[in-house]
C-alpha cells in the first residue's frame, strides 16, 4: 500500500460456484482521487463494489479501505464510507430535509439545522423542494439529497454505483462538478459505471474490467479529461 492509498484491491478474487467472477484484481486509489471502474454487463462491477462494502467476502486476496481489510473490519469500514446505490434508497413519503434528519439520527450524527441547510445549498437542491416529499423528486434531485447526506456524515470515502444512469446531460454535468469538488476537498471516490463519456469527464483514472479481469487503465494528465475515443475503443476491444 502506498502512503496515501485509501482503497486497495490486493490479488482480489471472488469465485461463486466454482466460477471465477473476479480474477486477481490489483489497484490502489489515492486520497482525493476519482477512480472509475468501467465494464460492460456482467463484467463484475457490482461484485467488486459489494466486496468493498463488506456485502461479499473475497475468496482469496483482500479489499481494503483506509488500510483496513473490509472482510475483517466490516463495521469500522462501513462507518467511514458513504454508498450511493444506483437507485437512491431514501424514503419517498418523507421530504429531502426529513430524510436527511432521519438518516443522520440513524447514523448517530448530530448536525445543526444550519449545517443541513448549508449541505443542501452546496449540492444545489432547489430550496422549494426541501420540504416536498421525495416521491416528487427527479433522480438527479434524489442523488443531490443523498450526496448532501454523505457530506453531512463527513464520509471520507464514497462508493457510487452507476451514478449518472438515468440523468439528463445538465444533471450529469452538475453531478460531475459536485464529485470533482468533493475530491478536491479530499474525499476519495470510487465509482462503477458503463458510461464511457461520464467516466472520462470526471475520473482521474479509469480502469477497465472485462470478465472479472482488469484489462486496461487510463489516467488524466493535468486538467484534460481522459480521451473518450481511446477508452471507448479499448472498451469495445479495438484500437483507437
Ligand atoms: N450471487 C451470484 N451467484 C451466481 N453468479 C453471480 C452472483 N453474483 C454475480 N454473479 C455473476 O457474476 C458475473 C458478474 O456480475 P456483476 O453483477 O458483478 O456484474 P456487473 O458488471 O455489475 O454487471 P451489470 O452491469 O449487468 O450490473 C455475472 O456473470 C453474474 O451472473
Amino acid at each position: 500500500m502506498t502512503t496515501n492509498s485509501v482503497i486497495s484491491a490486493n490479488a482480489l478474487s471472488v469465485h461463486i460456484d466454482q466460477r471465477t467472477i473476479l480474477d486477481n484484481l490489483n489497484f490502489e486509489v489515492g486520497k482525493g482521487e476519482v477512480f472509475a471502474l468501467l465494464g460492460g454487463n456482467g463484467a463484475g462491477k457490482s461484485t467488486t463494489l459489494k466486496t468493498f462494502l463488506g456485502l461479499m467476502k473475497p475468496s482469496t486476496g483482500s479489499a481494503s479501505v483506509m488500510g483496513l481489510s473490509v472482510a475483517e473490519h466490516t463495521n469500522e469500514v462501513q462507518k467511514s464510507v458513504a454508498y450511493l446505490p444506483e437507485s437512491v434508497t431514501l424514503y419517498g413519503h418523507l421530504s429531502g430535509l426529513e430524510n436527511i434528519r432521519y438518516f443522520l439520527s440513524v447514523a448517530g450524527v448530530d448536525k445543526s439545522d444550519d449545517a443541513v441547510f448549508a449541505a443542501l445549498r452546496k449540492v444545489a437542491l432547489q430550496k422549494g423542494a426541501w420540504t416536498k416529499a421525495l416521491s416528487n423528486y427527479s433522480k438527479g434531485m434524489r442523488q443531490k439529497t443523498a450526496i448532501a447526506l454523505a457530506l453531512l456524515r463527513n464520509a471520507p470515502v464514497l462508493f457510487l454505483d452507476e451514478p449518472t444512469s438515468g440523468l439528463d446531460p445538465a444533471a450529469i454535468d452538475e453531478f460531475n462538478a459536485l464529485v470533482s469538488e468533493l475530491a478536491a476537498n479530499g474525499a476519495t471516490i470510487f465509482m462503477v459505471t458503463h458510461d464511457v463519456y461520464g467516466a472520462c469527464q470526471v475520473a482521474h483514472r479509469i480502469v477497465l474490467l472485462s470478465n472479472g479481469k482488469l484489462t486496461g487503465s487510463f489516467e488524466r494528465v493535468g486538467d484534460t479529461p481522459i480521451d473518450t475515443e481511446a477508452v471507448h475503443a479499448a472498451f469495445a476491444g479495438r484500437k483507437a
